[in-house]
């Protein structure tokens, strides 16, 4: 890979090759039908697909640019262990590293760039779609009956929902220089479309500030105001928000990364999340796709969240973000102050 393309430029075409890969792992994990959950807290897991997934990023990422702090979501000791040559991915993509570098970007160097990885954003509908796979009802129901997420409301409504919710399932790098989310990749590993006759598994949307996004058509917001919001991490506090907006629609959907490209593709304006909940590596890649793409996301109270090595882990008040100002704007003013107020002191 040339050297005279500025790093940004080149960790960002790096990301998007490595987030190909860790989407494959994912897939495969899936296939091999082992998901090795682990509970990690209250409705906190973890599978063999985000521990794989996030080896394969931080090793081949950390091969290549040695001084950049990556800060991955799944902490386990392995991550510091061997990696097989088939993770290693050092490819970089052409198309991005073509791309003409910002002039604010031009002279960062690894000691400025903090990487937050989600190796895998919708864990919820990632394992509840293990057991839509089964085509056995009867091998489904038993894997139901194992399993340690799933209420019988939710298996009612995987069954009516063909495929669960794979799509919602996404794997997140977010490249932020002096604590600011300045370019991202959001990989879909389960996305499927015709190219020609050929079926295509999997997409990878990009972005980078001052540049753009790539990687998908961007579509124009939709004409009444639809929000997007959780499907597996609501409490009252998420529901009021849900309730002020006057919203036309809600969507409930699996991964922060995925709200954020139903607000890409104009089919939600709006992505309301009350309550704690997400990461930085959650909101990193999709802060700085939305922000190149001409939104914004901030959190219940309209504050930045910063990405330094050394801010908290936790998106403590939420997340509000909006495909342009102004209806981020409509959005926090709708929120009332008391619902602010009792976020900001938990
Ligand atoms: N209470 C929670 N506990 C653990 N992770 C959460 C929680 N709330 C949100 N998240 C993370 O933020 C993402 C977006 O939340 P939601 O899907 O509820 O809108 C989730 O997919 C999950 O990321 P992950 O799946 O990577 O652990
Ligand atoms: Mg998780
Ligand atoms: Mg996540
Ligand atoms: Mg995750």
């Amino acid at each position: 890979m040339s050297t005279s393309v500025p790093l940004v430029v080149r960790l960002l075409a790096s990301s998007v090759s490595v987030a190909g890969r860790a989407g494959k792992i994912v897939r495969d994990v899936m296939s091999k039908g082992e998901l090795g959950i682990v509970e990690k807290g209250k409705d906190d897991f973890q599978t063999e697909a985000d521990r794989s997934a996030q080896r394969c990023i931080i090793a081949s990422l950390t091969a290549q640019y040695p001084k950049i702090n990556i800060i991955g979501e799944e902490d386990n000791p392995d991550n510091e262990g061997e990696v097989c040559n088939d993770w290693l991915t050092i490819d970089a993509d052409k198309e991005i590293l073509s791309l003409e570098c910002p002039p604010f970007l031009q002279g960062v160097k690894e000691e400025d760039i903090v990487v937050w990885v989600d190796p895998l954003d919708g864990t919820s509908e990632y394992t509840q779609g293990a057991l839509m796979l089964k085509r056995d009802p009867w091998e489904r129901w038993k894997m139901y009956l194992t399993h340690p997420l799933i209420s019988i409301k939710w298996y009612l409504s995987l069954l009516q929902s063909n495929y669960g919710f794979l799509e919602h399932v996404t794997v997140l790098i977010g490249i932020s220089v002096n604590e600011k989310p300045v370019a991202g990749v959001i990989h879909q590993p389960y996305y499927k479309t015709l190219i020609g006759n050929e079926k295509m598994t999997g997409r990878t949307i990009w972005g980078l500030q001052e540049v753009g996004v790539g990687g998908f058509t961007p579509a124009p917001p939709p004409a009444s105001l639809i929000i997007t919001t959780t499907r597996s991490h609501s409490n009252p506090l998420v529901e009021k928000a849900l309730q002020v907006m006057n919203a036309a629609q809600i969507l409930r959907v699996g991964g922060a990364g995925y709200k954020v490209l139903q607000l890409l593709e104009g089919l939600a304006s709006v992505y309301v999340f009350a309550s704690p909940g997400c990461k930085k590596w959650d909101t990193c890649a999709p802060e700085a796709i939305l922000n190149a793409a001409g939104g914004k996301l901030t959190d219940i109270l309209g504050n930045n969240y910063k990405y330094g090595a050394s801010v908290s882990r936790p998106n403590k008040t939420g997340v509000l973000a909006a495909v342009n100002a102004d209806l981020h704007d409509y959005a926090l003013n709708r929120i009332p102050q008391e619902l602010k107020e009792k976020l900001a002191n938990k």
